[in-house]
């Protein structure tokens, strides 16, 4: 089971690295790592789990944020209604086409590992098309907007060593483009 203890915290030059691609068949670790990450956001979205092992709650993990420099996230995002509208193992995820129109979440952005608040909008594409593989190794299509689309952009970026609040303008937090969906 991840706890908070495993997780690495900003600082750690790993995640600032560009994660390795991944083999398939993945090898045991490998197959037991995507299920540990996806353990743990199952867990710390569980109210009683996360306070009995004092879990964050979250709805990515990338593979770096636990020490392990390859190209894996795994994903799990409920809508408003907790009813879950992504859940997946994102091996070897490129992004090929993004959307012109900006999105940004309306609170900001949170990171497991990043312990502090950084505020200010993450500027991010309202709409992605991702071309990955899954746990098994076969090639799949995501076309994504809003919320899930935000989600998979900031553990993508994890695979390549960026942080969300790399897109905060530093001078003006809350300056967006007025064609920005703001995501509630
Ligand atoms: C600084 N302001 C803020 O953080 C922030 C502040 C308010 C609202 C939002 C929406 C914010 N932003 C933000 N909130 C989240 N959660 C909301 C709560 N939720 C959750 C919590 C409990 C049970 C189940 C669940 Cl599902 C877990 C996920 N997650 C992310 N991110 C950025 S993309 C990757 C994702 C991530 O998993 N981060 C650890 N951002
Ligand atoms: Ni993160």
């Amino acid at each position: 089971m991840i706890l908070m203890k495993d997780i690495v915290r900003d600082g750690d030059p790993v995640l600032r690295k560009v994660a390795a691609p991944v083999a398939f068949p993945l090898n045991k670790e490998d197959h037991q790592l995507a299920k540990d990450m996806m353990g743990y956001l199952i867990n710390s979205q569980d109210p009683e789990i996360a306070q009995k092992h004092q879990l964050r709650a979250g709805v990515g993990l990338a593979a770096p944020q636990v020490g392990r420099s390859i190209k894996m996230a795994a994903v799990l995002v409920p809508d408003n209604d907790g009813n879950i509208v992504l859940q997946e193992i994102l091996c070897n995820p490129v992004i090929t086409r993004e959307s012109v129109r900006p999105a940004a979440l309306a609170e900001g952005e949170g990171c497991l590992s990043v312990d502090e608040d950084v505020p200010g909008y993450v500027v991010r594409h309202d709409r992605i098309t991702i071309r990955y593989q899954d746990i098994n190794g076969d090639k799949k299509i995501l076309r994504l907007k809003d919320y899930p689309a935000i989600v998979c952009q900031h553990e993508i970026d994890h695979l390549n060593g960026h942080l969300f609040y790399d897109h905060i303008d530093k001078k003006h937090p809350f300056n967006i483009d007025p064609d920005a969906v703001i995501v509630k």
